[in-house]
């Protein structure tokens, strides 16, 4: 069994007395900072001009423009977008990094894929929180925390494992528990993840099962409600206690048909595809076509954003939503 760090296997802060430059103040960025600070530590924010610059000031931060922070700091976490993480890093990060100075991410891909070299003087890790950021967040505030990942991919003071351990206590994910992992399988697992079962598997299910019932003549909001609004409830459920409890709480109906019909659509061609979305990632196809896409301006990325905002599935949701105002969609 993998081992798992919980708070008390942090005994010191090894970022006491250092300032973290939180790059970002997205998804990821805002969390970071607000549970580090609450934790006592030393944080600025590093960013340009706009939104995210104003909801950190609002927020009570020191903002800085990145190379400004990253001067300032002695533990820089990259929290914009991958896509533009290089580009950041070689203009403003680099020519302000200090020799001892710690180089940190919440996912592996510009490490791993070579888009960020960094110095051989640096420490470089990753603290991963395995949840979205505004969950990173309530959780935290809520007095619980969502599970990190943590992992060092260069030691050059010998104090960046300590480094990566304190971050994951001060984001709150120690409360739960931290896994150690190398940035090689985060990023391949992260990707696979979010390709093929969370964001894109599960949405390609959701659409293709509401245009099954709709293309039948069913109510659109009917299928909405079949496929869309009650897949929360029932991953909350196995998320609470695995597919037992979910085949505990629906009927002996749902549960006799979950086994006869579930492998009827989920055959073994779906397996076979999900190897080939994990081939183009470990042979660095989709990376490649993700990092080319925005040097064009990600023409690409913004047809097919366009193209899924507006299906039927979209607008009927959003109508339907109404009726539960306690659906929280605006953090
Ligand atoms: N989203 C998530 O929950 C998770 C994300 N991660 C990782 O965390 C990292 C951050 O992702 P995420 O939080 O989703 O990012 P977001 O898109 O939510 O936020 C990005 C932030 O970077 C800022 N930014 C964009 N461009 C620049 C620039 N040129 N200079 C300075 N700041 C800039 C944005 O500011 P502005 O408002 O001005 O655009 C924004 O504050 C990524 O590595 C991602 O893979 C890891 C786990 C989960
Ligand atoms: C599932 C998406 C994710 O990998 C995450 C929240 O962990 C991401 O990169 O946003």
């Amino acid at each position: 069994m993998v081992k798992v760090y919980y708070d008390d296997s942090v005994k010191e802060n090894a970022l006491e007395g250092k300032t973290i430059a939180v790059v970002g103040y997205g998804s990821q960025g805002h969390a970071h900072a607000q549970n580090l600070r609450d934790n006592k530590n030393q944080v600025i924010i590093g960013i340009r001009e706009g939104k995210s610059a104003e909801a950190a000031r609002k927020d009570g931060f020191e903002v800085y423009p990145v190379g400004e922070a990253a001067k300032r700091a002695d533990v820089v976490m990259i929290l914009a977008p991958d896509e533009i993480q290089g580009k950041l890093y070689d203009n403003e990060i680099a020519p302000n990094l200090k020799e001892g100075n710690a180089l940190a991410f919440a996912h592996g891909f510009n490490i791993h894929f070579d888009v960020i070299k960094p110095p051989k003087n640096v420490d470089v890790f990753m603290v991963a929180p395995k949840g979205p950021g505004h969950l990173v967040r309530r959780t935290f505030a809520q007095g619980f925390a969502v599970p990190s990942l943590f992992a060092v991919y260069q030691d050059a003071t010998g104090k960046a494992r300590d480094l990566a351990l304190s971050y994951a206590k001060g984001i709150g994910s120690t409360r739960v528990g931290v896994l150690e992992t190398t940035f090689k399988e985060e990023t391949e697992t992260d990707l696979f993840g979010e390709q093929a079962v969370l964001c894109g598997g599960l949405t390609s299910m959701i659409m293709a099962g509401f245009e099954t019932l709709v293309e039948a003549g069913y109510q659109p909001e009917l299928a909405y409600f079949e496929v869309c609004h009650e897949m929360k409830l029932i991953v909350d459920l196995i998320y609470e206690g695995g597919f037992a409890k979910m085949r505990d709480s629906v009927s002996n109906t749902a549960e006799y048909g979950d086994y006869v019909s579930g492998p009827r659509v989920v055959t073994s061609d779906v397996k076979a595809n999900m190897k080939k979305v994990l081939d183009d990632i470990q042979n660095g196809n989709f990376a490649k076509d993700f990092v080319d896409d925005n040097a064009k301006g990600f023409p690409k990325f913004k047809e097919l954003r366009a193209k899924n905002a507006g299906h039927q599935i979209e607008t009927v949701g959003a109508e339907l939503r109404k009726m539960m105002p306690f659906v929280r969609e605006n953090d």
